[in-house]
């Protein structure tokens, strides 16, 4: 066998990715389907099987297996491949590898996976104020991954400063310098010397640079020595980027809070304290509602026990099925384009009632719960149909309102699915959470100072109209990262189509529905 056959049992026994861009979405994979790749390629290659199925819910342990996929393949891949060679045991072996892995994964993971997964690892290093020298050790709260490699830093910050985020590159240069297994051979000191002085460099703090490649000025890497005189000649005494500090780069006052609440941070001790649960009456008189409230005016509650595991299964059975990148709507509200950037990161899908009858139950409870009327219909429905979510480790969702801008009087707009068409605005969000959730995650929103909690078998929802009809601006929100595990979600969106009698206009601007607060 040539050695590649360990590299994949290595990265094998703990699991495949399934989708693409998986670097933002849960990578585990169904135990039926994760089977059935896996005896497919244990015939092959007799690799072993999985046995952690919780291995990539754990950000450090996904860059790990990407990392063994797209770095440790590459050299068997380029030592292996030859256009005109006879074809060998080798060359069958490699293609057969590589055609189970494309199989079942849609596509040998790149760089841009890897890119993605640095990227996660950044993003709950600086959201979440993770201690840089826990992190590098591979620890991430209460659980241990393998520490990550000098190679594995490198990577991350080359992706940092290809990305122009100096100032994070520069604090885990800082880091890794300090590491023992880098102060202890000089040759990779000296390189990751010189790439710190190269982002403090960038960053403009051109003296810090030189001071960073004095500590070696006994060395005679000719590299070195010419990034040193280079910077020398750049850092004359008292100008003014010399006096420039290290810092986070600037951020709006509402990303703060944002961050903050994500964290847990700036919960109002007061307002916490007035916060209660209510047995909410519903449509049938005997059947209760359990309401956590996160937020009074306007209100925003946290249901629970509101979806039991069977229709827990049914819509991530679906998701799973019809997954792809997650949306966001242009700027001029006609076409949703894919996102690149970070505002978004997780998979959603569509299921529809019409196709999944046993979702029907689901939505009823919901319009018992709310008092209002939820029914899917293919036509003029008075609900959307349900967006089921998944963020792996890294996936979030950044503030965002839920409503579309539309009114009952908006003519239908072809791009639209049917349910959106002429059924006016988002008159309230119901999201049920199919998952929990190991940390990170929660539902935010920040000019509330309201945080709701994921939790299995619970639903978060609120108004995002207010009885006067007019949007409300307050209801802002956003998915927080998650930090370790994978978070599963799906959103009912009720539509102002159907309530006109279930929600009665206010006298005034700012009427609001009276409800129990004490
Ligand atoms: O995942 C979350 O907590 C929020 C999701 C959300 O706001 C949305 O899908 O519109
Ligand atoms: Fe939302």
């Amino acid at each position: 066998m040539f050695p590649s056959t360990n590299c994949l049992e290595d990265a094998n026994e703990h699991r495949l990715p399934k989708v693409n861009h998986f670097f933002s979405v849960d990578i585990s994979l169904e135990p039926t389907s994760r089977k059935r790749c896996f005896t497919s390629i244990t015939r092959q290659i007799n690799t072993k099987s999985i046995k952690d199925v919780h291995y990539c819910e754990n950000p450090i342990n996904a860059f790990h297996l990407l990392s063994r996929f797209v770095r440790g393949w590459s050299h068997v891949f380029d030592s292996i491949w030859c256009e005109d060679c006879d074809v060998d045991r080798y060359s069958v072996d490699f293609n057969l590898t590589r055609n189970v892995v494309e199989k079942h994964i849609g596509r040998w993971p790149s760089k841009i996976d890897m890119d993605g997964a640095a990227n996660a690892i950044i993003r709950l290093w600086s959201f979440y104020q993770l201690d840089m020298n826990k992190l590098l050790n591979g620890q991430i709260l209460d659980t241990q991954a393998e520490p990550l490699s000098i190679d594995d830093v490198i990577y991350i910050t080359r992706y940092a400063d290809d990305t122009k985020r100096y100032y994070e590159e520069i604090e885990w240069l800082k880091e890794l310098l300090n590491r023992n297994d880098v102060q202890n051979n000089e040759h990779i000191s000296i390189k990751v010397a010189r790439f710190l002085a190269a982002a403090y460099y960038k960053y403009g703090m051109h003296s810090q640079a030189v001071e960073v490649l004095e500590a070696f000025s006994n060395s005679e890497h000719t590299g070195l020595i010419r990034d040193l005189r280079f910077y020398a000649s750049r850092a004359t005494d008292g100008s003014k980027d010399n006096k420039k500090a290290l810092k986070p780069a600037a951020i709006s006052r509402e990303d703060r809070t944002y961050m903050a609440l994500c964290r847990g941070d700036i919960m109002n001790s007061k307002k916490q304290s007035k916060l209660r649960c209510f047995n909410r009456d519903t449509r049938i008189p005997i059947y209760k509602s359990k309401e956590e409230v996160v937020n009074y005016f306007p209100r925003v509650s946290l249901f629970h026990d509101v979806i039991g595991e069977e229709h827990i299964q049914l819509l991530k059975q679906i998701g799973q099925k019809l997954f792809q990148r997650s949306m966001v709507k242009s700027e001029n509200q006609v076409t949703y384009q894919e996102v690149s950037d970070n505002f978004r990161v997780s998979q959603t899908a569509w299921a529809n009632e019409t196709a999944n009858p046993a979702l029907q139950t689901l939505t009823r409870r919901v319009s018992l719960i709310t008092g209002l009327d939820a029914t899917y219909k293919d036509v003029m429905s008075h609900s959307e149909m349900y967006q089921v979510l998944n963020y792996g480790v890294g996936g979030m969702y950044n503030p965002h309102r839920d409503y579309l801008g539309y009114t009952l009087l908006t003519p239908p707009n072809p791009v639209e699915t049917i349910d959106v068409q002429g059924t006016g605005e988002r008159t309230a969000t119901w999201m049920f959470y199919l998952s929990d959730v190991k940390a990170g995650g929660a539902t935010v929103f920040p000019k509330l100072k309201a945080r709701v909690p994921v939790v299995k078998g619970g639903a978060a929802f609120w108004y995002n109209m207010k009885l006067s009809g007019q949007v409300d601006s307050r209801t802002l929100h956003a998915g927080c990262p998650v930090l370790l595990g994978s978070k599963w979600a799906s959103n009912k969106w009720i539509k102002e189509s159907g309530q006109v009698l279930t929600r009665l206009c206010g006298l005034n601007i700012d009427d609001i529905e009276i409800l129990p607060t004490k």
